[in-house]
């Protein structure tokens, strides 16, 4: 761990109220002891709006006080409730760094307008020491119902925390962390040496405007004063940027560790992006932005670590690009691949059985009972343009509903159950009656299915295809709807999109009958969504924490075991001659003792990571980052 060498001794004066836990106590306590009252929601929002008000400082302390006591009717069974819910609402920083707070419980100290009664239990619970707790107390009539506060306190009072502080004069510096202008007010009348205005919880600019420096977590605070902390970098300093309105799991796994998470509905263009992307390590994106060479030579682009592709196609990121600079991408393989094939189950009866051109009729009050062009699935010829993932499981229900499948893949898949190989394309065009696509997005499969490959179908085809817009010529399908050769068609995917769902779709096969139009959603149900939203997450994170690769569809894949009393130092490198020995060239100048390493290369790149026991000379550090065709360089504990 990195710690300071402390020459001056510093007293931490934190507030408890939406710094150390999340919430606001009284507030809480209003909550509670109101629950059921039939004017719960007012009440505690006059007491929420006297809060924020006082918290802010337009008005003053001691008159905020007053009021909201006097709108509470709580009782010490409400009090003994609120202290074991905030025991679960100590904010996750503070949370993180117990240890931090035991190993100097000295000098910390909890100064708050709020109560002794519920403070003490849940500060004692994080190793704060009982006696360095500063707050009011509430008095009790003889039932236990709260009847007011003891208004000798210091802390009762306007600037209750600049009294205090005089009182108390303090030895050394004193750092003080808070959310509210109260916790400035100490700073201002030169009792606290600097003032850390806390945002994890709330931001106030009247209050960070006056800050020394505003920390988004206590692991920022710690780092900016070279404390011991859990965090080597404060994730709070880490921003992620979530692109095409991903699920908001993905938004939470990413808070819930701390880092700075911004959300944006839609999809980004290049200027857009090179925008957006600065100061951005993580990256989360659909199908619809496209991460190109320009966005990642862009210096806005310099702090980019890892992508996560919320969906199974990555033929919109420059993984070659991606990969040369250090960039480990990720995406969800498997997550989406059953709400496709069920897409295309549900498409392929309704086109066989026109089911569109009948539902339209019915509703221009058209009543037409007739069984003319409707046919079963069972017993025709399904033929899968590729054979991964969705085409295999495609395979096996199609198969099961009765259908004949035949699969022609680029490579040599084994076929499923009864499914037969085509050993060409040509072959499956010319058997099918109806043709699925489900390639992958390589650019070598541009315009795979053109005028002549919709010639070789069988007359009255019916077409789908759920995989990339590019995949198929949209004039040479245009031209086979309108001569008859294809029945009808199923598209999803285009070769241009709108980027949000306010842009207008314009296509020319926009009109034509028995074609179904989908805004590419074949993977977009909840339960895909909601997967993917865990699934990607899952890997960006283990990532960041703990530097595997495992699942990384362009990086040397390792899956790394936990961290345990080591640091662990992430090495990504040009993959030339040499720089494997280079690395431990440092670690046997420096003596430093390795816990374990481990390498994996690819053509372009190699990734060592290697262990190393807490002490060692800082040097290694810059000497390790200094190595000749070094990409990135991090470190972990
Ligand atoms: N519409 C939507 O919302 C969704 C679309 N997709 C798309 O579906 C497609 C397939 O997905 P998966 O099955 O998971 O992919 P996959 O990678 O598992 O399978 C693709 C298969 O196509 C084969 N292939 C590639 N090019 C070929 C060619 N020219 N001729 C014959 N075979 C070829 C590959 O060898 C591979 O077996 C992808 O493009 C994916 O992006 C996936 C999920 C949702
Ligand atoms: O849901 C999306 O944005 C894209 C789905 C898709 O095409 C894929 O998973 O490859």
């Amino acid at each position: 761990m990195i710690t300071k060498t402390v020459e001056q001794k510093i007293n931490y004066v934190i507030d408890f109220d939406s710094t150390f836990t999340k919430v606001e106590g009284l507030d809480e306590l209003a909550a509670i002891a109101l629950k059921g009252h039939k004017d719960h929601d007012k009440i505690v929002g006059e007491i929420k709006a006297i809060t924020d008000k006082g918290m802010a400082g337009e008005i003053g302390f001691a008159e905020s006080l007053k009021a909201r006591v006097n709108l509470l009717p709580a009782n010490r069974e409400h009090v003994e409730t609120l202290i074991e819910f905030l025991k679960g609402k100590i904010s996750d920083s503070f949370a993180r760094n117990e240890a931090f707070i035991r190993e100097n419980a000295a000098n910390i100290y909890i100064v708050s307008s709020g109560f002794k009664d519920f403070i003490v239990p849940v500060a004692t619970g994080m190793g704060i020491l009982a006696e360095n707790v500063f707050a009011n107390t509430f008095t009790y009539d003889t039932e236990g119902n709260i009847t007011g506060y003891d208004v000798t306190n210091l802390l009762s009072q306007d600037k209750g925390k600049v009294k205090l502080l005089e009182a108390l004069k303090f030895d050394g510096e004193v750092y003080a962390i808070g959310d509210g202008y109260t916790d400035y007010e100490m700073r201002e009348a030169g009792l606290a040496t600097k003032f850390f205005a806390f945002t994890e919880n709330v931001e106030r600019q009247k209050v960070t405007d006056k800050a020394d420096e505003v920390v988004a977590s206590f692991d920022e605070f710690l780092y900016i004063n070279g404390l011991t902390r859990s965090q080597s970098y404060p994730k709070s300093k880490i921003k992620v940027l979530l692109l095409e309105n991903v699920h908001p799991k993905a938004v939470e796994a990413f808070k819930i560790e701390g880092f700075q998470v911004e959300l944006l509905k839609g999809a980004l263009d290049e200027e857009e992006l090179i925008e957006k992307i600065k100061g951005v390590s993580i990256l989360g994106l659909r199908s619809k932005t496209n991460l190109t060479k320009r966005v990642l030579q862009h210096p806005n682009a310099s702090r980019l670590m890892t992508v996560g592709a919320f969906c199974i196609g990555t033929n919109q990121i420059d993984l070659a690009e991606c990969e040369k600079r250090g960039i480990a991408v990720f995406n969800a393989p498997y997550s989406n691949t059953r709400s496709v094939v069920e897409m295309a189950i549900g498409e392929m009866i309704i086109l066989t059985r026109d089911i569109l051109t009948k539902s339209n009729k019915m509703h221009e009050g058209v009543w037409d009972k007739s069984a003319k062009n409707s046919y079963e699935i069972r017993g025709k010829k399904l033929g899968l343009v590729g054979y991964g993932s969705i085409g295999t499981q495609l395979s096996v229900i199609a198969e099961a509903m009765g259908m004949q499948v035949y699969f022609y893949d680029a490579v040599d898949k084994l076929a499923l159950g009864n499914a037969k190989k085509c050993k060409t394309l040509e072959e499956l065009l010319g058997i099918s009656d109806f043709i699925s696509m489900h390639v992958d997005g390589r650019k070598t499969n541009t315009n795979i299915i053109g005028e002549k490959e919709f010639e070789m179908m069988k007359d009255n085809v019916i077409f789908i295809n759920l995989s990339r817009g590019h995949v198929v010529d949209i004039k040479a399908l245009v031209n086979a709807l309108k001569s008859g050769k294809v029945w009808g068609a199923a598209v999803d995917v285009f070769p241009y999109e709108p980027k949000t769902n306010d842009e207008e779709f314009i296509n020319e096969l926009r009109g034509l009958p028995r074609v179904i139009l989908t805004p590419h959603v074949g993977g977009s149900t909840e339960e895909a969504q909601a997967n993917i939203g865990e699934f990607v997450p899952s890997k960006l994170l283990q990532f960041m924490n703990n530097g595997s690769t495992y699942g990384s569809v362009n990086f040397p894949e390792l899956q790394l075991p936990a961290l345990e009393n080591a640091h662990r130092l992430l090495h990504i490198h040009q993959n030339v001659p040499g720089i494997l020995a280079k690395i431990n060239n440092i670690f046997a100048k420096y003596n430093v003792n390795i816990q374990g390493q481990y390498l994996k290369t690819t053509t372009e790149i190699g990734y060592v990571i290697t262990d190393i026991s807490k002490e060692y000379a800082d040097e290694i550090i810059q000497e390790l980052k200094g190595i000749d065709n070094t990409i990135k360089f991090r470190m972990l504990y």
